[in-house]
């Protein structure tokens, strides 16, 4: 997946401006940025629901932009935070229309089509939803079953847009393992930046519609970095079990070596 050289104005404002940035197949990218940086924006431009002003997006050798919507959608499946318009769906019939793009015609759901479902239910712990209308679930549930549709469209590309807002910690964390284990190639927009840092190959760094970092986590995530787009104190701890580096966040101000410290890499 390659977005090569991609600006987007939307009423009238830049929103993105310039952006190349490569995911190579089967890897896990992190997309992070504040509010309003354009990670959304990004990905739209990926699945064909935002059209670039300038650049193209590449999967492969193919533009999107000159690709089929169908085609794409075989390509690309995506998990949003939009709520469905399908109210009064079963978790079980939304989780099939991600099979509609491979369907010939108005066809039925053939029976490699609800295997692909029931196991995207069972992957993420939902079988037991199946039959509830998707509009009376909570927050979380809904979240769960948005992925399984995700899943099922079996796609070799997968787009996350924030998939783990409304999440209980635990189905954070197994949603993580299970984009990074997929070996699919997956571009995901997230807040939470130890998640994203402690589970993504890649990380790419978002700020006013500029990419500003790009790369393997630890060096994407430099503090520094952090610091200067997130506009908040960073002091990058050592994970007493993993030996990895976490992150911990203070208000600009408050940030400051305690003494005796080194203030880049405390251990915990
Ligand atoms: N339909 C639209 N019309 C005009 N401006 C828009 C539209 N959608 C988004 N924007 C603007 O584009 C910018 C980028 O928005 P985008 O949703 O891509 O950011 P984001 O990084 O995903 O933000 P968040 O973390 O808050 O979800 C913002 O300034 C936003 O207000």
């Amino acid at each position: 997946m390659r977005f090569d050289h991609v600006g987007v104005s939307l009423a009238g404002r830049a929103v993105l401006r310039d952006v190349n940035l490569e995911v190579p197949s089967g890897r896990f990218l992190g997309l992070v940025g504040p509010n309003g940086s354009g990670k959304s924006t990004l990905l739209r431009t990926l699945y064909r629901a935002v059209a670039p002003e300038s650049g193209r997006v590449l999967l492969g050798e193919k533009d999107v932009w000159r690709t089929g919507r169908r085609e794409v959608a075989r390509t690309v499946a995506v998990m949003t935070q939009e709520t469905s318009t399908e109210f009064d769906m079963t978790v079980l019939d939304v989780v099939l229309l991600s099979r509609v793009p491979f369907q010939r015609g108005f066809g039925r759901d053939t029976d490699a089509d609800l295997d692909l479902a029931w196991t995207a239910l069972d992957t993420v712990g939902a079988t037991d939803l199946a039959d509830r209308p998707i509009g009376r679930l909570s927050g979380g549930q809904r979240q769960r079953v948005m992925l399984a549709r995700a899943l099922a469209a079996d796609t070799p590309v997968l787009v996350l847009d924030e998939p783990t807002n409304h999440l209980d910690i635990a189905f954070q964390l197994e949603l993580m393992r299970l984009a990074a284990g997929l070996g699919r190639t997956v571009i995901a927009a997230l807040h939470d930046l130890n998640l994203a840092a402690t589970h993504c190959d890649e990380i790419a760094v978002l700020d006013a519609g500029r990419l500003v970092a790009a790369g393997p986590p630890a060096e994407a995530l430099a503090p520094r970095v952090v610091e200067e787009v997130f506009h908040v104190g960073v002091t990058r701890l050592t994970h007493p079990g993993t030996g990895g580096p976490v992150l911990v966040f203070d208000h600009p101000h408050r940030t400051g070596p305690r003494p005796g410290t080194n203030r880049d890499e405390i251990h915990a």
